[in-house]
């Protein structure tokens, strides 16, 4: 006991050190703008200078407060500790060091050395002698005095037992926006998290096991290994919709990374807003794979061939491009399947080469004032073969014109599929369309066949498994020379279109290299409620790997009741009295009249603890006690009803409630 307290007063001092180096790093910081302005060679230099101070004085401000460490690896004197021989290193969620040229007093836990702290183990030390987990008072805003405990593990002496830190850590109540977890990574997800740049992988993972946590890890130790790269390219987190998007917020900025885009794919391609909404029958249809052969055909057929020759007035030349070589141009220029702008503007090019030629023959050199001048003499010429378009203008005739879509659909898609597609109130022009969630879709497929655009270097999603194949197609040509961590559950599959197999999905991302792992462990949901959801799954028609639960705690209750209100009301008021957040998840329909009563029994705390949600929704999010009610109503008129209750089954993290007057729609 004397030994385990003087060795937390050594850390507590060892703390009291680090916080004082970071201080004196943000005063540094702080000190170097000023002074990066004054030693730059430039005005450029030192604008430039001064933004990357600036920037890295502004992190450093920004970062909460908190412990500066929370575990260490010391190396034994065996090889396997290369360099690192009886070395010993606290890690910590950023590099800190008493001055630039100082050994670290806390090492990244995404520098190589940290890997050994997430991969050791007694059946393979990987040279760590001991590794220590630190426990922090929850909270802590990095008093050394809230270092409460230390755990040791003896790896080089074989000793292995489950990490009471870990534990405690999974088991603390969720409230507010989702936590790091770069304390507890675990090695299976560590794996995961370090793979390298260049590889795209797909992760299977039930519900809980960290795949969320692990893409946004991910993208912190891409942004770390690779900044150069990765920040040149960009990177981009995608996930399912805004609830989930601010669940997830904090967890970059919280490992010292604040400007990665994160958004919804709808984000990703908000050219229009959305004011209609299609009926399934269409939405399925628009969403479908071949709208995108549909489409390209849709806009080359505005390509014609030429009909006439072509003469160009130049002084007092008249030169004469002939209907064959006009032809053979625009021939020529298809088969290069190049972006529709890109060929529009080769052709043009081609057809003033074929004049120069002539013109240089009689003529002599021509400059590139000429070349110009030739070119726009030529634009009538361009627009009638190769016309500029505007991708919501070919969206619109398709979904306007009964025969231009028969012309651009015969073949792919079935007459009733064509009558789905066409508006039944089509707008005067597309100017004033009423443009639904699939229609940007449509139009960003359109888009990036006129001109390609810009990409990331790295894409995550989350979710991935309710992507539609058009939507696959849209984030797959933003990476589509950079790699990608797919993320999802093929069991928590709820749109109409979601993926039923993963090759399947890459291929539509365009990324079927891409390696197929899964995590099987699972971190939230405790192994009597995993155990009672995954009854569902033989129903769900997908066939998913089966997933162990960490947690040996939690409560689950099952409750027919006459009066669901008065139950739900109930277990709310109960749920209240014990720490946590709670999730009311319900059928879409009674979710309003369910927040309101919710608010008029004065359940709504600041910040709010109580949220009544579909469980769309509740996709990705967590909440310590979650009430279900009526699961019929939930999987009713829905053909992925049971992975809807599936979803809403797997949000809990300590306690589950399942409220229901009719027959429970589970075996
Ligand atoms: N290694 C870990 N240490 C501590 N907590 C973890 C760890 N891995 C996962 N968790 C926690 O488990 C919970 C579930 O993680 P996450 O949301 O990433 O899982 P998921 O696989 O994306 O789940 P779902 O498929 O249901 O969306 C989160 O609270 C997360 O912080």
């Amino acid at each position: 006991m004397k030994s385990l307290d003087h060795a937390l007063d050594q850390e507590r001092r060892y703390h009291d050190r680090c916080r004082t180096a970071l201080a004196a790093t943000i005063t540094d910081s702080t000190e170097q703008v000023v002074a990066g302005e004054g030693v730059a060679a430039s005005g450029a230099d030192a604008e430039a200078l001064g933004y990357v101070l600036r920037s890295r004085a502004k992190a450093l401000s920004e970062e909460p407060d908190r412990p500066l460490f929370f575990g260490r690896v010391t190396f034994d004197e065996s090889s396997a500790a290369g360099d690192h021989l009886g070395q010993s290193y606290h890690i910590g969620r950023r590099r800190l060091a008493e001055h630039p040229e100082a050994p670290p007093l806390v090492v990244d836990w995404r520098a190589p050395v940290s890997r050994a702290f997430y991969q050791a183990g007694a059946h393979d030390p990987k040279g760590v002698a001991v590794r220590r987990r630190f426990g922090w008072t929850p909270g802590s805003s990095g008093a050394s005095e809230d270092l409460s405990s230390l755990e040791d593990e003896h790896l080089a002496a074989g000793e292995s037992a489950p990490s009471l830190t870990v534990a405690r850590e999974l088991e603390r109540p969720r409230v507010g926006p989702m936590r790091d977890i770069a304390a507890t990574i675990q090695p299976e997800q560590d794996d995961l998290v370090r793979a390298p740049l260049s590889k795209s992988v797909c992760v299977q993972g039930a519900p809980g096991t960290g795949k969320t946590a692990v893409g946004l890890h991910r993208a912190a130790y891409l942004l770390y290994t690779y900044p150069g790269r990765v920040q040149r390219s960009g990177l981009l987190i995608v996930g399912p919709n805004r609830a989930f998007l601010q669940y997830i917020s904090d967890v970059l900025p919280s490992l010292g990374e604040l400007e990665v885009r994160q958004c919804t794919i709808q984000d990703e391609i908000a050219r229009h807003p959305v004011r209609a909404q299609d009926p399934q029958a269409t939405a399925l249809v628009k969403h479908d794979a071949r709208m995108a052969q549909v489409l390209r055909r849709a806009l080359y057929a505005r390509v014609t061939e030429p009909t006439s020759s072509v003469a160009v007035v130049d002084g007092s030349y008249r030169w004469r491009v002939s209907l064959d070589e006009l032809r053979e141009v625009v021939a020529g220029v298809l088969a290069q399947d190049a972006p529709y702008a890109v060929g529009r503007e080769r052709v043009r090019t081609r057809v003033v080469n074929v004049v120069r030629q002539q013109a240089e023959r009689r003529a002599g050199p021509k400059n590139n004032e000429w070349m110009r001048k030739t070119g726009r003499s030529i634009a009538a010429f361009v627009d009638s073969v190769w016309p500029k378009v505007r991708p919501e203008e070919i969206v619109a005739a398709v979904l306007t014109s009964p025969t231009a879509l028969a012309a651009a659909a015969d073949g792919r898609l079935t007459a009733e599929e064509q009558k789905a597609l066409l508006w039944p109130k089509p707008p005067r022009s597309w100017k004033s369309a009423r443009w639904s969630d699939a229609d940007l879709v449509l139009i960003d497929e359109v888009a990036a066949l006129v001109e390609r655009p810009p990409g990331y270097g790295h894409v995550v999603i989350d979710e991935a498994q309710d992507l539609s194949p058009m939507q696959c197609r849209v984030l797959g040509r933003r990476v589509d020379l950079g790699s990608v961590t797919v993320l999802g559950d093929l069991a928590q599959g709820t749109t109409p279109w979601a993926a039923r197999t993963w090759p399947e999905q890459l291929a539509h991302l365009g990324k079927p290299e891409s390696q197929i792992l899964s995590l099987t462990t699972g971190f939230r949901v405790p192994a009597t409620i995993l155990a009672y959801a995954n009854r569902l799954l033989p129903s769900l028609n997908v066939s998913v790997p089966p997933s162990l639960s960490f947690r040996t705690d939690g409560h689950l209750a099952v409750q027919a009741t006459p009066d669901l209100t008065r139950a739900t009301l109930k277990a709310v008021q109960s749920a209240v009295k014990l720490p946590g957040s709670i999730g009311v998840i319900a059928a879409p329909g009674e979710v309003g009249r369910l927040q309101r009563m919710v608010s008029a029994a004065g359940l709504n705390t600041s910040p709010p603890r109580v949220s009544v949600l579909p469980a769309a929704t509740a996709k990705g999010l967590e909440f310590d006690h979650v009430i279900v009610v009526e699961p019929a109503a939930i999987v009713e008129g829905d053909a992925r009803g049971l992975n809807h209750l599936y979803v809403a089954l797997t949000r809990a993290v300590t306690r589950l409630e399942i409220l229901h007057r009719r027959p429970l729609p589970i075996d």
